[in-house]
Order: structure tokens, then sequence, then C-alpha cells
């Protein structure tokens, strides 16, 4: 039987951005259709097609997609191969566009209009936006938009897409009534016929236009002799990393005592309002002591957030690729994977869909596998608690803090585990010793924008308030009932919790993590941890405090595991969350970006192996030294 695809297109014209990687693609179409879809100074920052709608003076409204960046239209990568599907009118679910918004960065004509022209060679109506026109004025380079458009014969209107008027004339533009066809009419101008001769074409236009002698950006190159030093600029990158985690710990300080003061006051005042029943238990156990267990982190997830983005926006996360190539490659991999991977510090998911930039199958596939292990921004509630409790407050060195150098090294031992299973998939596999060398484009450094930066870290709060009143809410309230019900029988002497399903269920599962030192408590938290990691730490508060006797468990949850739990224990648990894969969605979205079952099936077997291993050698270990 064969299928066919009907396509249902929304209504309206639908204009695409294409330009090279880096160009400004996403900040234009943010301002056309006031998204916040994600900008950052690197190349191969959207990796898929987005969607969007600008609405026109006559009422109407445009749709108009974002693309991936791409350099020209043999696809090498599924980034490229995105854009070029659009373009060809092959993508599933979409029209080929009426109009095509060329994005071209003003600083560097020469590779934008190679892809402008293999665009004008497809026969798509075009447009083209001379973007980043700030920073070719600050060097120096006058680019007539006129002349241009009369080579090209096609309209060119200069913009600047990270200032809010910046994008006014291609609005302009794009409202004129009769813009399709004056598009259109670029399709019989006088261009190269054959891609052959585009570079000649373009050379001998750059000359007319008095800009072949383009400088290339010398404040870019001062600081590259620095941070790009084979040795400095390795110094330079470990002490920045190492700074950031020392930071997590220290500045979060005061935020996180008032978070925490204020969970246990409203815990405090909850207490003495109700009547003792189950609705003070739901209100105290469930949601104080739970969601506030979990809210405590919003200031440190905030400053790992604000140097993440600090990094993305500068323009020196390539560089730290390109510095990183090399150690890449003594595990088989490139340059290639290390933003996929800096961006699985997030969430792993984003890290996966960012592996799309990689061209070699091969090792698109091992970093997709390999990303879980690098310590997603949910796992720092977990590190940070077991932290505050079992590590004491102690300065080991000038500025050096015990507790941020233990974070540290937690984040060192994901990297070591993926880089030690990449190195085995390079020892095993004849393609993974093949040397693939790095091509990447090293973008200027920006200063980065207080308004992006502002803009990225109030996203991240949304997303974190989100998930404690979504997911982490959702879990919370089932594991309340869970560990709530049924009640203990009459004249029962034990913890009413020990009779509730959860309890059950926990002591259960505590036969299998015995032997790692899980104890029944963590063994139960261990569960609704696999939706969301944090409802690890939630799940802990809420099952503590309704085994508690005392009234003040909200907010206190570091204190009662530091007395319950030996070191060995928190130990192993640390080991075990630096590798178990519990993220259901991790795995959904490693099976839509391999295509089946069968990779996110063998990613949850190894990593959850390499966990338990881990965590019985760490036990076991520490058992031994009497910790
Ligand atoms: N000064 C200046 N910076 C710009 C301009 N347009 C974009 N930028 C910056 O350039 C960088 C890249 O912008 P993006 O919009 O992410 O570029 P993109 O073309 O979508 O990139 P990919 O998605 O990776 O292909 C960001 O740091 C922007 O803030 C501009 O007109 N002037
Ligand atoms: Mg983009």
């Amino acid at each position: 039987m064969t299928e066919s695809v009907i396509h249902v297109h929304p209504p309206g014209r639908l204009v695409a951005l294409v330009g090279n990687p880096n160009c400004g693609k996403t900040a234009l179409f943010n301002l056309l259709t006031g998204s916040r879809q994600k900008v950052a100074n690197y190349a191969g920052v959207t990796v898929e097609r987005k969607e969007g709608r600008m609405l026109l003076p006559t009422g109407k409204s445009l749709r108009v997609l974002d693309l991936p960046g791409t350099y020209s239209l043999n696809p090498r990568s599924p980034d490229e191969q995105v854009t070029c599907g659009v373009l060809q009118g092959v993508a599933r679910g979409e029209k080929r566009p009426d109009i095509v918004v060329c994005v071209v960065d003003a600083t560097n004509l020469r590779r934008s209009l190679r892809l402008v022209l293999s665009v004008l060679r497809l026969g798509l109506p075009c447009v083209i936006a001379l973007n980043m026109a700030d920073l070719a004025a600050d060097r120096g380079m006058r680019i007539d938009p006129e002349v241009l458009s009369r080579e090209l014969g096609v309209p060119v209107v200069g913009t600047v897409a990270v200032d809010s008027t910046g994008a006014e004339a291609l609005q302009r533009l794009l409202s004129e009534p009769d813009l399709l066809e004056r598009a259109e009419a670029s399709i019989h101008a006088n261009l190269p016929a054959n891609a052959a001769d585009d570079a000649n074409f373009i050379r001998d236009l750059l000359v007319r236009m008095g800009l072949d002698d383009a400088s290339p950006h010398l404040a870019s190159d001062a600081i590259d002799r620095v941070v790009l030093h084979p040795v400095w600029g390795l110094v330079i990158l470990a002490v920045t990393l190492f700074l950031i985690f020392q930071a997590v710990f220290s500045w979060a300080e005061a935020p996180m005592n008032l978070i925490k003061d204020a969970a246990a006051a409203t815990g405090a005042w909850v207490n003495a309002t109700l009547p003792e029943g189950f609705l003070r238990s739901f209100i105290v156990d469930g949601l104080v002591a739970g969601l506030g267990s979990v809210l405590v982190f919003l200031p440190q997830i905030l400053i790992l957030f604000f140097f993440i983005l600090m990094l993305e926006e500068s323009g020196y996360l390539p560089r730290a690729a390109f510095l990183l190539d090399r150690v890449m490659g003594t595990v088989g991999l490139s340059g290639r994977s290390f933003i996929p991977l800096l961006s699985s510090f997030a969430c792993a998911i984003p890290g996966i869909m960012a592996t799309r930039t990689i061209a070699n199958a091969r090792d698109r596939l091992v970093t997709i596998m390999i990303a879980p292990m690098m310590t997603c921004s949910a796992r720092l509630p977990v590190y940070a608690l077991l932290i505050g409790a079992f590590i004491p407050e102690r300065v080991v060195g000038p500025g050096v803090q015990l507790r941020g150098l233990v974070l540290f090294l937690l984040y060192v031992a994901g990297i070591a585990g993926s880089m030690g299973v990449a190195w085995l998939l390079k020892r095993f596999t004849s393609q993974g010793r093949q040397v693939r060398p790095l091509m990447m484009e090293l973008p200027s450094y920006h200063m980065p924008r207080v308004r992006n930066i502002a803009l990225g870290l109030w996203q991240r709060t949304q997303i974190f308030l989100r998930r404690v009143g979504g997911v982490i809410l959702v879990l919370t309230i089932a594991l309340w009932v869970l560990a709530s019900f049924p009640q203990p029988p009459v004249g029962a002497t034990g913890s009413p919790i020990e009779y509730s399903i959860a309890g059950m269920l926990g002591h259960a599962l505590a036969v299998v993590f015995q032997p790692i030192g899980f104890n029944w408590q963590i063994s139960v938290a261990l569960v609704p941890g696999m939706a969301a990691r944090e409802v690890a730490v939630s799940a802990l508060g809420t099952v503590y405090s309704l085994a508690a006797t005392t009234q003040d468990t909200a907010g206190a949850l570091a204190p009662i595991i530091a007395q319950q739990w030996s070191l060995p224990t928190a130990l192993s648990l640390l080991a075990w969350y630096v590798f178990a894969p519990q993220c259901l969605s991790t795995l959904a979205a490693v099976k839509r970006e391999t295509g089946g079952l069968k990779w996110p099936l063998v990613m949850a077997g190894y990593l959850f192996a390499l966990a338990y291993l881990a965590s019985f050698i760490t036990y076991n270990v520490a058992k031994a030294m009497s910790l």
C-alpha cells in the first residue's frame, strides 16, 4: 500500500528567513514576530524550523519561518537539511515559501552572497536584509543598499536585529502590497547561471562597491591571540569553569536562606492556623516541604545560567570548542561535539537537539549517547542538597570553598564518564579511529547585552517555576497520597508512612538498592525522580516530613538526612545521580532524534548499569575507608 501525505497549511503568505549561521536570523525573527526564540553568538543555535506571525498594518498577517543557518544548499548536517528541505518545498507539513528573506551578515558579504545566489537560482522571490549594519559601520565599511539592490536586482534593506527599531525597514518592505512582484522580478536578473561562476561574480561585485579589502575584526584577533593560545587558552578555560562552580555556591547563599526562611515560616503559619488533619498534613508535608525543598535551588540555577548565557553571548563558546578539539580527538570525537555537550549542562534535551549541527552520523550518535552524563541543571538541587548536608563549609585554599570544589568534581565525574564511554567506542569501532578535521566558524566577540541576559534568566525562571508548579507539584501530590494511604492499623507502633503504599514500595525496592547503600526512603524518592530529577528532592522532603514527629521539617531537609544517612550512602547517591538515566523526556528526545526505540533502550540500559556499578564501588570503598 502506498501512503500519501496531505498537507494542510494555515492561511497567509509564508516568509522564510534564510542565511549563514550566526548572521542574526533569529534576532530578526524575534523582532518581526514578537517571539522569544534563543539568540546567541555562535553558529548552530537554531536547529529546527520555528514559526511566528507578523501583523501587517493592513490587518492581515504573514507567517514567518526562522530556519537553521546554512552555508550552502548542499546540506551536510541534519540542521542544514531542515533549511534546504523548506526551500525546496519538500519539508513535511510545510509549503514552499512565497518569499525568502536572505539575511546577510554585512561584515562578511563575500560568504553571505554565495548563499543568496544559490537561493535566487532556485527561482524563489527574494529580498535581502543587510543585517549587522551597525557592526559594518563601526568597521568603516560603507555598504549602500541601493547599489547592492541594483547589482543583484532584488530589494535590499539595512537592518540591526539587536536594536528594537532595527527591523523597521524590513517590516515596511514586507508590508508593501507589490512586494511579490518586485521580488519576483529578481529571478530574471542578470546573475551567474552556474555556481562555478559565483566566486568571480561576487569578487567583481565587491570591487565595484569598494568593499573588496574589508578588514578583519582586529579587537577579536587580539583577544584570540591570548584566548586561543595552546597553553594559556586551556588555563583560562579551566579557571573560568572552576570560578563558575565556586560562584554557584558562594553567591547563592543569601537568596537561598531567604527562600528557606519563607518556606519554614509558611509551614509554621499553616501549622498554627489549620487544625490537625489531612488538609494540614497535605499543605505542610506535601506542598511546603515538597515544593519548598526544590524552590530553594532557584538562585543556584540562575547563577549557573547567568554564566552560561554570558559565555554564549560573548562568542567564547566556539573558542572553547576549538581549544578542546585535540582533547576530544583522543576519545574519537571532534570539537563539534563540544557545544551540544555544553548545552546539556542546562538540560540534555536541547543538547541532544544541538547534535543536529554535527555532519558525521557516527559522531552525532556518540554525542547523543553521552549527553545525559553532562550534569543538567535538574541535578543541581540533588547535588546541592547532599553537599549542603554532608560536606562541611570549609575554605580549602585561597578563595576555594570545599563545597564548590566537590560540586566541580561531580561535574568532572560526569565528563570523565562520558569521555570514557566515547573512548571505548573509539577503541571498538573502526569509524571511531578516523580523524575528522574541525571546520568551525569563530564569530567576533560581542559585548553581552544586558537585555538578552536578563531575558534569558527570566525565561529560565519561568521554566523552573513551571516545572515546580507542574510536573513537580503533580508528582509531589501523588507521592503524598501514596505515602499517606492506607492508614496504619489500630495499635500500630511504627511511623504511619511505613504502612502506606509508598512505604511498602520503598521497602521492596530497597532490596535491590541495599547493596549500594540506599535506604527505603531513598528508594521511594528515586521512582518519581524518573519523571523529573528534582522530584527526588521534593520526594525526600515529603517522605521525611511525614515520617517525622516534629513539626518543622519544611525547609530543613538537609539536617535530617545529615543525621540519618551515613556518609557512604550520601556519596553513593551522588555517584548514582552522576550516571543514572532518571529522565524520561531525555529518552523520548533520543527516540525522536534517532528515529527508533533501539538507541533510547541501549542508553537507558548502559546508564543504569554504569550508575549501579559506580554507586557500588563508591559505597564499598567509602565503607572500607570507614568514612
Ligand atoms: N551588533 C549586532 N549584533 C547582532 C545583530 N543581529 C544579531 N546580532 C547578534 O549576533 C548573534 C547571532 O544572532 P542569532 O539571531 O542567534 O543568529 P542566527 O542567524 O539565528 O544564528 P543560527 O541560529 O546559529 O544560524 C547574537 O549574539 C545576536 O545578539 C546586529 O544587527 N547587530
Ligand atoms: Mg537562529
